[in-house]
């Protein structure tokens, strides 16, 4: 009998999340029926969403929710090898069974030298979240300029990427001054610390003087009451995320965005990456050729050992990674 380590949800986060929130618990799992499998986790993702969806969907003492790259170590279904790779969406767990209907198997193209965690990240949901954002959202097209902020993590960076790749001119801004080196060196034609710029107004109006024809928001809050001064006509924006947000237990006020918005007959529109499942198989076979002929960088911010889950979460919503926040069991 295997026994799983869990981390559940002890208390609701009040503010910024902290370690005393989580618990580690030891779960035993049952014998395999037939069809059934045992999955470990190899990869678990930490990523933004955790923070707003365990408010609105979790109660205290759930496993927290999220995704995993995890190996089958035990089949007793014929349609699955020991060996093979999954992602699985069964919340932070070590071990767990599943029935094979709930699990992605890699792409059968996936190279063995590319690591399995990208499905978590760049060839994975935060990938599919830019080129969604993007391609649907912004319907970003050759020449225009695009606007991202959050820009050196998961989603920001392939954002910026695939906007040179599409090409259009990048500007992206992020916490610290080694993420904006970081963004100049995978190609951001722009780049700026929001944290230490004496105004973002200038600094936004400094580095596309002439206005934004996309913006994708990562972040909300006082950036994005700022950055909709700087749309061009008919500019459109993807209100991807807004972690400036999520730890706020009072709601922040205005400024208010009608006037822009009317003025410059912006558009707005929010998305949920799971709500276009229709272009995922296109987006991450187009994703893995990007990275596979080296358009499309990517970097990872690895955590070691699964006790460290909390740790690598929390350390992710206070800006300390770069790239992909994951966490190698
Ligand atoms: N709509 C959808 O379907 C999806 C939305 N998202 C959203 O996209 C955004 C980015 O997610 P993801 O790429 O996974 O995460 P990241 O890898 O970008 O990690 C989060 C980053 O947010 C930045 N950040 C944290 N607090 C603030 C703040 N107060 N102001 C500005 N920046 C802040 C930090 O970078 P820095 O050092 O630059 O401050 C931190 O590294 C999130 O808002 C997330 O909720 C993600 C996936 C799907
Ligand atoms: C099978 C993968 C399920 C993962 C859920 C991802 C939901 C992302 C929506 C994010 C919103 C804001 O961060």
């Amino acid at each position: 009998m295997v026994t799983a380590k869990v981390w559940v949800l002890k208390k609701h986060f009040e503010g910024f999340p902290k370690p005393s929130d989580f618990e580690m618990k030891q779960v035993a799992l049952a014998n395999l029926k037939d069809g059934e499998l045992l999955l470990e986790s190899v990869f678990l993702s930490v990523d933004p969403y955790m923070r707003p969806y365990s408010k609105r969907d979790m109660k205290e003492g759930d496993v927290m929710i999220g995704t995993q790259v995890a190996r089958i170590v035990e089949s007793k279904n014929p349609a699955f090898a020991v060996g093979t790779f999954a992602v699985a969406n069964r919340g932070w767990r070590t071990h767990f069974i599943s029935d094979g209907k709930d699990l992605s198997l890699l792409p059968a193209s996936w190279p063995e030298s590319l690591p399995k965690s990208l499905a978590l990240g760049t060839v994975g949901m935060p990938g599919l979240t830019a080129y969604v954002g993007l391609f649907e959202i912004c319907k970003m097209k050759p020449g225009e300029t695009v606007l991202v902020n959050a820009a050196a993590g998961a989603v920001g960076s392939v954002v910026g990427q695939l906007a040179k790749i599409g090409g259009c001119k990048v500007v992206g801004c992020a916490g610290s001054d080694s993420k904006v080196a970081y963004l100049k060196s995978i190609g951001f034609d722009e780049a700026f610390n929001y944290k230490t710029v004496t105004s973002l107004d200038e600094a936004l109006r400094k580095a596309s003087p002439d206005g934004y024809d996309c913006f994708f928001d990562n972040v909300g809050g006082e950036f994005a009451s700022i950055a909709i001064n700087h749309m061009k006509k008919y500019g459109r924006i993807a209100v991807c995320g807004a972690i400036s947000q999520y730890n706020d237990s009072v709601p922040q006020k205005g400024p208010y965005i009608q006037i822009p918005m009317i003025f410059n007959e912006l558009s707005m529109k929010g998305f949920i990456v799971t709500s276009w499942n229709n272009r995922r198989e296109e987006g991450v076979k187009a994703l893995l050729k990007w990275v596979l002929e080296g358009k499309l960088k990517y970097h990872e911010q690895v955590t070691e050992r699964f006790e460290n889950m909390p740790a690598a979460f929390i350390g992710m919503l206070k800006g300390e990674n770069l790239g992909k926040a994951v966490v190698k069991a």
